[in-house]
């Protein structure tokens, strides 16, 4: 009993006399290299400065569901007003926060300028932007149609090489001068379309469905260099065929995203609806590019070029030339009619600016005249006119990315691999970075000091991944909004609603068109 006393009695006198030594030799160590190594050694305090992904605040995540309940029935947010849900959610959390996907896999969404600058900043020579996880899925299982996701989803060498090959006559501004004369004539036909759409009172109902028949229309005319006719009074039945399986692609889009993606599991509703208007797309563009080459062996004109250049670039299958033109068809009807519906809509509330529009645009080209390259290089007003409709309303008011390395951001450490969402539509109203930020206010575009700051008005994305129809796009607005202005008084009774259908979608918009008298 007396030698266990004893023995517990050294044990312990031992473990004291280790622990000091070890004290002391930390100490000794610490004091040695810091002196003579000039290392800083960060306290523990210093330490736990970082946080980490987990600590992003959100709402509350699920096992395995993450947070996408909050979409659900009877939950917090409604899936086609997603919009709204971001703006509430950054009022709650602030200017960072997690969100998560199936498997508790994060995304970080975010509205501070200097962080989305540095996100679109450190992008290398592929820039990572997240699949549209369905429209992948869907195209892996059609090899007989597919060799690859496409531009739009595809990722590293493969997504440079469909860039490089498929994208330079689209951007050139060579297509787009000699497109000039082609836009005039679509914006004609535009305006006597939606004359004659008006009621007794000049009310167009449903706004938005013409415009985007416009977008199909010169998306079409673009990309296959002919006139398909959607612009006539009577909508053919493929026009009607073309525009319900883009709405309902988007549609389906955003309920496997946002919503339950029991589709990875089991063909849900939305998987199957998103898989007819994927089908119905490719058939009709089967029909239309089919018949366009057909017309193309009988014609040689320059509007063409867009379409020939695909058609002959070498080294690429002809199945990715059909989804290419698949692809830049599908981009382009409702995002530019989406972006006329909003533009418009902002001139009509501002009598003022339509008002300057009408002077600048009549003094340059006179009544009866086309608008040239010339004009539109001169109507500077025309055209803060444009960026400030992009600047508060635009369709695509996120850029999604990968993050390439490392990112340190509010004492966060996001490791690469991170998706983020760079809220830029949201930052964009932000008064830390626009005075005023919520008025319509194109003389702000006017003012030398203002900032050009293509990193928040981005509605077009940014850097090497940037929209390929940016260019057309930039045209075809300046011309319709003149020659609509130029035309008619537009008008617009109360509030647009707005929906969220993967872009920011105008609903039930009723316009008033009167005749202006000159
Ligand atoms: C107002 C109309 C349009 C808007 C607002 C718009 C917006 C965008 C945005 C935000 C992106 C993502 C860019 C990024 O991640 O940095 C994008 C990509 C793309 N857009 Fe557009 N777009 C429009 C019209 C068009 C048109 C007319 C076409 C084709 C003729 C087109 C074809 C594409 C393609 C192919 C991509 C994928 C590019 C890539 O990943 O390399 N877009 N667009």
């Amino acid at each position: 009993m007396v030698q266990k006393n004893f023995w517990t009695k050294i044990g312990g006198a031992c473990c004291i006399v280790v622990a000091c030594i070890t004290a002391l030799v930390k100490l000794v160590l610490k004091y040695v290299v810091g002196t003579y190594s000039n290392v800083e050694y960060p306290s523990e305090a210093q330490q736990k400065i970082y946080k980490t992904i987990a600590d992003i605040p959100g709402p509350r995540s699920l096992p395995v569901f993450g947070t996408r309940w909050i979409y659900w029935k009877f939950c917090l947010y409604k899936l086609n007003a997603v919009h709204l849900a971001y703006e509430d959610m950054f009022n709650r959390y602030g200017d960072i926060i997690r969100e998560e996907a199936l498997w508790n896999i994060p995304v970080i969404s975010v509205k501070n300028r200097d962080f989305i600058e540095r996100v679109l900043r450190q992008s290398g020579k592929y820039p990572i932007r997240p699949p549209n996880e369905v429209t992948a899925n869907y195209r892996k299982s059609r090899p007989d149609r597919y060799t690859n996701t496409g531009l739009v989803n595809e990722q590293g060498e493969v997504w440079a090489m469909l860039r490089n090959k498929l994208t330079p006559e689209l951007t050139s501004p060579r297509t787009i001068r000699r497109f000039l004369p082609e836009v005039n004539q679509l914006a004609d036909d535009f305006n006597n379309l939606i004359s004659l759409a008006r009621d007794g009172n000049n009310v167009v109902k449903e706004f938005e469905a013409y415009c985007n028949r416009m977008g199909l229309e010169s998306t079409c005319t673009l990309i296959l260099g002919r006139r398909f006719g959607f612009l006539d009074g009577e909508i053919s039945e493929t026009a009607t065929r073309l525009a319900d399986s883009v709405t309902s692609q988007f549609r389906a889009s955003q309920e496997a995203f946002y919503g339950l993606p029991l589709w990875k599991l089991i063909p849900t509703k939305a998987y199957k609806d998103f898989v007819a208007s994927e089908d119905a797309l490719y058939n009709i563009v089967s029909e239309i590019v089919d018949s366009a080459l057909i017309d193309e062996q009988q014609s040689c004109t320059d509007v063409r070029s867009v379409f020939v250049s695909i058609l002959q670039t070498s080294e690429l299958d002809n199945r990715d030339k059909k989804a290419a033109i698949i692809d830049y068809i599908a981009a382009g009807i409702k995002t530019l009619g989406n972006t006329l519906v909003f533009l418009l809509y902002l001139v009509a509330k501002h009598p003022e600016v339509q008002e300057k529009i009408y002077n600048e645009i009549s003094r340059l080209a006179p009544a009866g005249t086309s608008v040239t390259a010339e004009h539109l290089h001169k109507a500077t007003y025309l055209r803060a006119c444009i960026t400030e409709a992009h600047r508060l309303k635009p369709t695509a008011p996120c850029i999604a990315r990968v993050l390439e390395s490392e990112i340190e951001y509010d004492n966060y450490r996001l490791p690469p691999g991170s998706v983020v969402l760079l809220h830029t539509g949201l930052a964009c109203l932000d008064e830390n970075n626009f005075k005023d930020a919520t008025s319509y206010r194109p003389e702000r575009w006017l003012d030398e000091l203002t900032k050009k700051s293509p990193f928040l008005v981005a509605p077009f994305g940014c850097g090497k991944r940037m929209c390929p129809g940016k260019r057309f796009v930039d045209l075809e607005l300046q011309i319709v909004l003149a020659k609509m202005v130029k035309q008619f008084e537009i008008d617009f009774e109360g509030q647009l609603k707005t929906e969220f259908e993967f872009l920011l979608t105008p609903v039930d918009s009723n316009f008033i068109l009167r005749d202006r008298i000159c």
